[in-house]
C-alpha cells in the first residue's frame, strides 16, 4: 500500500459520521491530533499524517538493484551452431564458481566443474560440459585455460558468454548428507596439483565438512559444516583416493605433517608409578575388538551427529600429553570437582600392598603368575615392569567405571588411544599441550615434579631441558597422533585450562556433536 495518507483522511471523514464510541473517538484523535509538538513544520499539527505521507513516499521508491542494460545479441550465428546459448551473468567481485579445461580430444574449452552454490550454479545457465566459445565477444578457441581464468576473474558487471551446451547428462541425485571430519590441514594455495587454487576450500584438521559432490575421482566438492547454514559456495578438496596416494607417497610434504618416528613416546604415566624413561619395560596393546573407525590413514573420517541418551553410558575421556604438562593435575581437579560424576579406573600391580592401601582403591593387587597369565590373555591396555614388579591398566577396570554410569577419566600415552577407539567406549580424546617456553617458565616457576618414582612428594623444580623436552615431545605427538585428538587444551594458566576442559566435557554430555559414523552401529 502506498496511499496511506489518503486512506487515513477517508477513514477520518467516515469516523466523523458514525455514532461516537470511545474507540472511534480515540482513533479520530490519533488520526488528527499532534502527539509530538516539536516535529518538522509539516507534521506540527498532524504528525501521524506526516508519518503516513513519509511511508507513501518511501513505498513508491524503487530499491531493486539497477541492472546494466543487456548487451545486444550477436547478429550472426554460424550455421553449424544451431544450439548455441548466450548467457549474460551480472557478476560482482565474487568468482564465477566454475573451472574450465581444454578437452583433449576436440581441443575445445569446456566447463570442467560448476561449484555448488557459486555464481554459475545459482544462475542455472552454465553446466559442466558446456563448450565456451566467447566471453564478452572475445573468441576463446585460440586461448589456453590459463589465459581465460584471469579474463574471467577481472570481469565485473554484465559478462556475456557464448556457449554450446554440452551433452553431459544431469548428475544423478547426490546424497548431500555425507559429513566428514578432516584429519589433516589443507591449503589449496600451497597445492600445485589443484585445477584452480581459488576454487579450493581451505580447512584445518578437526573441521567438519559436508561433501556435496564425489563425482570426480580426484577432486571432491565440499563446504565447511559451519558454512552450510550460510549456504556458501562449495570448494574443491582432494578426494580420499588422491590424498591416500599422497600420504602413501609422502609428497608433497607441505600438505601434511611428516611423521617423526624418532621421537620417544615411551613410558607409562605417573599414575602407574612406572619409570617415564624406561621404554623397554612397557608394552601397549594395539588391537582391541571392532570399531576402530577407519583412522589408519589420517584423511577423512565419516562422522554423524550424536547426542547421548539419558540411559547411555558416558563417553570415556582420554587425557594425553607430554610428561609433566599437567594431565594428572587436570584429572585430579576434575575428580575433586564432582567425585560422584567422575571416576578413574584402578590399575593392577604385583607389588606388595602397603598398610594404608586398600584392595581395589589404589590398586588391584595380584600375583605375578596371575598378571603374566593376564598378559597372555590380552587383558591389559598398557602394562610395564618397574623394579621387578608389574603394573598395568586393564580394559575391565575401564568398563567397570563406565558401567557405574560415571565418566571414566583415563590418562594414557597417545599410542594407546587406537586400542580404545571403539564404538563401545566412544573415547573423547583431549590433548593437553604446553604453552610457549616463555609461558612455561612463568607459569611453572613454583611447580615441583618427582625427581624419581620412589618419591612420595615432588621436590624437583622444572629445568630448561624439561620445558624443551615437553615442547618437542608435544610437537611430535601432535604430528603423529593429532588426527585422534578431538580437543586440544593449552595448559598455560591452570585454572583456565581446567575450566575449558570441564566446560568441554559438559558439552559432550549434553549437546549434539560429531562422532565417527561406525560408532553408531554397535
Ligand atoms: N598450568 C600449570 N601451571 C603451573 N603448574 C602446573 C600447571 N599444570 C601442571 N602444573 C604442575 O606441574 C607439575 C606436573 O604436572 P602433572 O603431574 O599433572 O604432570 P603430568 O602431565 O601428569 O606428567 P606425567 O606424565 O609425568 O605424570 C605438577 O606439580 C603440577 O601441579
Amino acid at each position: 500500500m502506498f496511499n496511506a495518507s489518503y486512506f487515513s483522511f477517508q477513514l477520518a471523514d467516515e469516523l466523523r459520521c458514525v455514532v461516537a464510541s470511545p474507540e472511534t473517538t480515540e482513533l479520530l484523535y490519533l488520526l488528527s491530533k499532534p502527539h509530538v509538538q516539536f516535529l518538522i513544520p509539516l507534521c506540527f499539527h498532524y504528525p501521524l499524517q506526516a508519518l503516513l505521507s513519509v511511508h507513501d513516499m518511501v513505498s513508491q521508491k524503487e530499491f531493486d538493484p539497477r541492472l546494466p542494460p543487456l548487451p545486444p545479441l550477436p547478429d550472426y550465428i554460424e550455421k553449424e551452431e544451431d544450439s548455441i546459448k548466450i548467457v549474460c551473468l551480472v557478476k560482482n567481485q565474487e568468482p564465477l564458481g566454475a573451472t574450465i579445461k581444454r578437452d583433449e580430444s576436440t581441443g575445445a574449452i569446456v566447463v570442467a566443474r560448476v561449484m555448488r552454490g557459486g555464481a554459475a550454479d545459482r544462475s542455472g545457465l552454465i553446466h559442466e560440459g558446456d563448450k565456451l566459445k566467447e566471453i564478452n565477444g572475445v573468441p576463446m578457441e585460440d586461448k589456453n585455460p590459463e589465459e581465460i581464468i584471469p579474463i574471467l576473474a577481472k570481469s565485473e558487471g554484465a559478462v556475456t558468454f557464448k556457449v554450446i551446451p554440452g551433452t553431459k547428462e544431469e548428475p544423478e541425485t547426490l546424497d548431500n548428507k555425507i559429513f566428514v571430519r578432516a584429519l589433516f590441514d589443507y591449503n589449496p594455495q600451497a597445492d600445485p596439483a589443484i585445477p584452480c587454487k581459488d576454487a579450493g576450500l581451505e580447512f584445518w584438521r578437526g573441521d567438519v565438512l559436508q561433501i556435496v559432490s564425489q563425482e570426480d575421482d580426484t577432486w571432491w566438492q565440499a563446504r565447511r559444516h559451519s558454512d552450510v547454514d550460510a549456504n556458501l559456495r562449495a570448494g574443491l578438496i582432494p578426494s580420499r583416493q588422491l590424498q591416500e596416494r599422497r600420504v602413501t607417497l609422502q609428497r608433497p610434504a607441505v600438505l601434511f605433517h611428516p611423521l617423526r618416528e624418532s621421537m620417544i613416546f615411551a613410558g607409562l604415566r605417573k599414575s602407574f608409578r612406572l619409570s617415564q624413561k624406561d621404554s623397554k619395560s612397557q608394552h601397549v596393546r594395539q588391537k582391541m575388538g571392532k570399531g576402530n573407525a577407519g583412522i589408519h590413514l589420517p584423511i577423512y573420517q565419516e562422522v554423524l551427529p550424536y547426542k547421548r541418551k539419558p540411559d547411555e553410558p558416558y563417553r570415556l575421556v582420554l587425557l594425553t600429553g607430554p610428561s609433566g604438562v599437567g594431565v594428572t593435575e587436570l584429572k585430579r581437579r576434575l575428580l575433586l570437582s564432582d567425585p560422584e560424576h567422575f571416576s578413574v579406573s584402578v590399575p593392577y600391580t604385583t607389588r606388595e600392598q602397603k598398610k594404608h592401601e586398600k584392595e581395589g582403591v589404589e590398586y588391584h593387587f595380584v600375583s605375578k603368575h596371575t598378571f603374566e597369565k593376564d598378559i597372555l590373555n590380552h587383558k591389559f591396555l598398557e602394562y610395564g615392569e618397574y623394579k621387578g614388579n608389574y603394573y598395568g591398566m586393564s580394559l575391565d577396570s575401564v568398563r567397570r567405571v563406565v558401567a557405574e554410569s560415571k565418566v571414566c577419566l583415563l590418562d594414557v600415552k597417545p599410542h594407546t588411544i587406537t586400542a580404545l577407539y571403539t564404538s563401545e567406549l566412544k573415547p573423547y580424546v583431549v590433548f593437553v599441550k604446553p604453552p610457549s617456553i616463555e609461558s612455561l617458565r612463568l607459569s611453572r616457576r613454583k611447580a615441583k615434579v618427582l625427581s624419581s618414582q620412589n618419591e612420595q612428594t615432588p621436590t624437583k623444580i622444572f629445568t630448561e631441558e624439561d620445558f624443551q623436552d615437553m615442547i618437542t615431545s608435544a610437537q611430535a605427538m601432535e604430528n603423529k597422533y593429532g588426527h585422534l585428538f578431538e580437543k586440544v587444551i593449552i595448559n598455560d594458566d591452570l585454572a583456565m585450562a581446567f575450566t575449558e576442559l570441564r566446560d568441554e566435557l559438559t558439552k559432550i554430555e549434553t549437546d549434539t556433536h560429531w562422532i565417527p559414523n561406525t560408532w553408531a552401529h554397535v
